[in-house]
């Protein structure tokens, strides 16, 4: 047993082809005949002398590890296992690698360096956020949970400490879940799962389980993120016109941060004579017509009061062209006829969302933005999707269930 708080690191000066000798600090002694853990991985000792050791290394172990490409001049973590007696600074390691996982994107933050890996499926089911996770041997905090992906932040010391600091996408690590939740979770298998089953659904959603819920949350008045991979690469917040607050535009306006635009089915912005907006158009073909104000209102139309009580207007059965100032402050876009079969954009979910829920065919969306003014990607939107606690869906799902 070892604990993931990793002290040394060795040079690896010889691979065999069923050994690994490794060049090490002279006050570590492994016992021959004893375990080492060579980044995350149990290995028997076959020899050790002051300095220098070799590990044995079996055939399974290396197709179940990053050992197969390990090759000399490699640094790898080196841990000993633990005597009764010592401090579990870390966590209880095994050296038994659960699986190999891949880096897929390194944040350095203000305080620490956020990696991304994504494991197997059957790993990822093991790992729980804020409980721990071996990564090259190196006991480290789950920070989050993902649908294929999890993440941990690697504090300075860490970055200091060990090699993990080298890790760049596309990198492989060997990956071992905690003993701890593992048992866990596999005794409380169907207690959790019904009690999952019952929370209010946030985050990533998918099929036709996942689509019927979404539009439970518009016919609600809630939000949904919707995100479309292919003809924006964005997400964008939807909600429905009709049950559109005034509360939900502060939100829009503060935390989502894109351009609020009022998707409408077409025969409504026909109805209320309001006019496609002259040129060519944007690169995707989004419908952009002439914004409008209320004209009822006393206000420059901007507050989050009057641009709710806009939209929600645009979206009354009986609505007519006097109610509405051209041009104005609240941006419609008309939908295509046959919606997400004929454009699978946000202007032809959001209509789809509100009609699928029983509502008038006029929505509202708003691209997710970070707040450093970059676009968010599907990372960012499930992250803030969880934080906000809305359901996500993607177009795609919503074209085919819809
Ligand atoms: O263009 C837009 C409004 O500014 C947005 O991108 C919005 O997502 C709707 O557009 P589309 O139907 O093209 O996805």
């Amino acid at each position: 047993m070892f604990t993931g708080s990793i002290e040394h690191t060795a040079t690896v000066s010889e691979v065999g082809e069923d050994f690994l000798r490794i060049t090490l600090d002279p006050d570590l002694r492994p016992a021959v005949g004893g375990a080492v853990c060579l980044d995350g991985v149990r290995l028997t000792m076959q020899s050790a002398a002051p300095g220098e050791a070799i590990a044995a290394v079996t055939d399974e172990t290396r197709r179940r590890t990053t050992l197969d490409r390990i090759a000399a001049g490699s640094s790898v973590h080196v841990e000993l296992p633990l005597a009764i007696g010592d401090r579990i600074d870390g966590h209880l390691v095994q050296g038994h690698v659960d699986g190999v996982g891949k880096v897929l994107r390194v944040d350095d933050e203000p305080t620490g360096r956020r990696i991304w890996i994504k494991p197997g499926e059957r790993l990822l089911a093991r790992l729980v956020a804020k409980s721990s996770v071996a990564l090259n041997g190196v006991s480290l905090t789950v920070a989050e949970v993902l649908k294929d992906r999890f993440s941990v932040v690697l504090v300075p010391h860490t970055l200091r400490r060990t090699n993990l600091g080298t890790l760049v996408a596309g990198d492989r690590v060997n990956l071992e879940s905690d003993l701890l939740t593992r048992m866990a979770r596999d005794g409380q298998g169907p207690a959790l799962l019904r009690a999952v089953s019952q929370l209010p659904w946030v985050g990533y959603l998918s099929g036709s389980a996942g689509v019927q819920k979404a539009v439970a949350q518009i016919a609600a008045g809630g939000g949904v993120v919707v995100w479309d991979p292919k003809l924006e690469g964005e997400g964008d917040v939807v909600f429905a016109g009709e049950r559109f607050r005034p509360q939900s535009m502060t939100f829009l306006l503060t935390q989502v941060c894109g351009h609020t635009t009022i998707p409408c089915a077409a025969e409504v912005l026909e109805r209320l004579e309001i006019p496609r907006m002259p040129g060519e158009g944007d690169r995707q073909g989004t419908a952009m017509h002439v914004p409008v104000d209320l004209a009822a209102e006393a206000g420059t139309g901007v507050s989050a009061v009057e641009r709710a009580a806009t939209i929600r207007r645009l979206a009354a059965a009986d609505a007519v062209p006097g109610d509405f100032l051209r041009p104005g402050h609240v941006f419609p876009l008309a939908a295509r006829p046959g919606l997400l079969a004929e454009r699978k954009g946000h202007t032809e979910a959001t209509v789809a969302l509100c009609t699928a829920a029983g509502l008038a065919p006029v929505g509202v969306c708003c691209e997710v933005m970070r707040p450093d003014g970059v676009m968010a990607d599907a990372v960012d939107l499930e992250q803030f999707a969880l934080r906000w606690e809305l359901p996500m869906i993607g177009v795609d799902d919503l074209a085919r269930w819809l």
